[in-house]
């Protein structure tokens, strides 16, 4: 919509409060736009249908506080906190470099286990309550799917097989990333923590630092070789999460040690590896060979952010 720009405040699905909610002020409502980063963050509400993206969340008290805002208020908030953390650190102004608008949709479908990025949105759904409560309650699931968009627009990795698995690695790591840099006190190697299974504690839909406990496979010999979920996008990203946990936080695997370099570094080597040298059909193995060029364009040929990446990848069995 067309107005001025306000500042309100929300209520997130963990019952956080959100402060400060980025609105616009047009005819005497607020609506969920954020005008202040790109050509504008915008959240709309689907209603439990799924016709996208439904109708731009707004009230008029600019305060976001009822249940059925709380999963609109996270993925508003959060899409500008992941916004945020392209443009700081690499200057990359939204997902595709040209500042278009983010676009998210909440409350799709009825019960709706999952999020995606359909090629031009992020749509979350509410959960069933037991499996998942409202997926936009977790930063790491928001940058996840946000990073499909930035991956779409660079490497474009095709959706299945190995580069379908790589295409999900690289949104489980920058999810992770954008936590640590967001919220580091309650960071972690887990994905969808925050809204996975409400009923149990310390659980998580996926591990980076051990993908096992979900029976993902942590090494190039367990891999999956089925056709389910479009060849294992979801099982073998274990493998390359992993490789990514150990360069950044370092461990012995397979009898092979590896000297963490942090999540700053991760971050900035899997970018360079996503923008500069990924392609829509990139193997593990080319992956090993692009975040390997990456650390060395960073770093150095022979830095130890080099060995970093050569071993971890070594550890988890891709050469
Ligand atoms: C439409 C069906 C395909 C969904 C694919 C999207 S990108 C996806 O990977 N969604 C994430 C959501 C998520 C992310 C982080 C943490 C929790 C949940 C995902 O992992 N979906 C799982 C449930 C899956 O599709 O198997
Ligand atoms: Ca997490
Ligand atoms: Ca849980
Ligand atoms: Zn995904």
């Amino acid at each position: 919509v067309t107005g001025t720009n306000s500042v309100g405040t929300g209520t997130g699905v963990l019952n956080n409060t959100v402060s400060p909610l980025n609105t616009t002020l047009s005819s005497g409502k607020y609506y969920l736009q954020d005008n202040t980063r790109g050509q504008g963050i915008f959240t709309y509400n689907a209603n439990n249908k799924s016709s996208l993206p439904g109708t731009l969340m707004s009230n008029t008290t600019n305060a976001f506080t009822t249940s059925t805002d709380k999963a609109a208020v996270d993925a508003h908030f959060y899409a500008g906190k992941t916004y945020d953390y392209y443009k700081s650190t690499f200057g990359r102004n939204s997902y595709d470099g040209y500042g278009t608008s983010l676009k998210s949709t909440v409350h799709y479908g009825s019960k709706y286990n999952n999020a995606f990025w359909d090629g031009t949105q992020m749509v979350y759904g509410d959960g069933d309550g037991t499996t998942f409560i409202p997926l936009s309650g977790g930063l790491d699931v928001v940058a996840h799917e946000l990073t499909h968009a930035v991956t779409s627009s660079e490497s474009n990795l095709t959706y299945q097989n190995e580069s379908g698995a790589l295409n999900e690695a690289i949104s489980d790591i920058f999810g992770t990333v954008v936590e640590f840099k967001t919220q580091s006190s309650k960071a972690d190697y887990l994905i969808g923590e925050d809204i996975y299974t409400p009923n149990i504690s310390g659980d998580a839909l996926r591990s980076m630092a051990n993908p096992t406990l979900n029976g993902d496979p942590d090494h190039y010999s367990n891999r999956y070789t089925g056709s389910a979920d479009n060849g294992g996008v979801h099982t073998n990203s274990g493998i390359i999460n992993k490789a990514a946990y150990l360069i950044s936080a370092g461990g012995t695997h397979h009898g092979v040690t590896v000297s963490g370099i942090g999540i700053d570094k991760l971050g900035t080597i899997f970018y360079r590896a996503n923008t500069t040298y990924l392609t829509s059909s990139s193997t593990f193995s080319q992956a090993r060979a692009a975040v390997v060029q990456a650390a060395s364009d960073l770093y150095g040929a022979t830095s130890a952010e080099t060995t970093t990446v050569k071993n971890a990848f070594t550890a988890v069995g891709v050469n």
